[in-house]
């Protein structure tokens, strides 16, 4: 019998391949993992932004939630885009009904070109039934903000932001810093456990090419968890993979660009 670690994501589809379902699949993949989807909402997309959203009926998610936990079997599970309070009902009823812990949230709300991939009725609904099921949140600076309700402005900002959205029930919180450009070359991400902060940096790639960088990020910790790593294990995998994805970006697309996948692979020695 096969023992190999097994993720799902719950998400939408990207028909660039740079974010969403196929970003997951992918880092899953390169990680070592056996990926499985459930997917949520079906975007047009390209480099140059979303151009329509058509989502899914929220028992289409659930179906195929049950359809893989009742067969395959999940070691650890991440969310991303979910759109509406209505998906995010079912994703937390299931959830909850397998009694899954290994559980990532990436808060998903606006994609990179603004397009809204989650509904601003729905941020209550993703406070109050998928925030107290999760191991380990990963907003970006807007996304806490809006979950936390305060103005970060600096890494002490930050800090209070991460132990308010821990207070909402969520476990440990990763508050990416891909969007504060204060750091000049530097980029941070905070990983508070609701105990300790560690602070995760890396080189700032100066790029427009960072399409899909929140859903590899916490694809790659997923991947980790399900894999039996600890949190900060997992999340300085996470970095390091998504540093070398946006450092040998393909350069595809004529606007913001996918990250390189097979990235990682080559760094640990692997062939290509
Ligand atoms: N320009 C960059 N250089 C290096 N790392 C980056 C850069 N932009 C984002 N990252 C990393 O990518 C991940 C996603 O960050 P972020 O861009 O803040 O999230 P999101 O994609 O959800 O907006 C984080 O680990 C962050 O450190
Ligand atoms: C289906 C889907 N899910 C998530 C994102 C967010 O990714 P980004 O913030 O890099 O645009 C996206 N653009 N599309």
């Amino acid at each position: 019998m096969s023992t190999i670690p097994r993720a799902l994501t719950i998400a939408g589809s990207d028909s660039g391949g740079g974010a969403g379902i196929q970003a997951d699949l992918k880092t899953f993949q390169e990680l070592n993992v056996y990926g499985m989807s459930a997917i949520t909402a079906i975007t047009v997309q390209n480099t140059l932004g979303v151009e329509n959203v058509y989502p899914l009926p929220p028992k289409a998610a659930a179906e195929q939630i049950d359809a893989v936990g009742s067969d395959l079997g999940v070691d650890a599970l991440k969310t991303g885009m979910l759109f509406s309070a209505e998906i995010i009902q079912a994703v937390a009823d299931r959830i909850r009904a397998f009694g899954w812990t290994k559980v990532v949230v990436d808060p998903v709300m606006i994609a990179k070109g603004g397009a809204s991939l989650l509904l601003p009725e729905a941020v209550h609904a993703l406070k109050k039934s998928l925030l107290p099921l999760a191991y380990i949140i990963t907003p970006n600076i807007p996304e806490a903000e809006t979950l936390s309700g305060m103005h970060i402005g600096n890494m002490e900002d930050r800090r209070n932001a991460a132990k308010r959205i821990c207070s909402l029930g969520a476990k440990q919180v990763v508050i990416k810093g891909g969007h504060d450009d204060s750091g000049g070359d530097r980029v941070v991400d905070l990983l508070y456990d609701g105990s300790d902060f560690t602070e995760l940096h890396g080189q700032r790639i100066f790029t427009k090419h960072t399409h899909g960088t929140g859903c590899t990020f916490s694809a790659a910790i997923t991947a980790e968890l399900a894999k039996g790593a600890s949190s900060a294990q997992a999340v300085q995998t996470a970095r390091d993979f998504i540093q070398a994805a946006i450092e040998s970006h393909l350069g595809l697309g004529q606007g913001h660009g996918p990250t390189n996948h097979f990235a990682y692979r080559r760094l640990q020695g692997g062939v290509l």
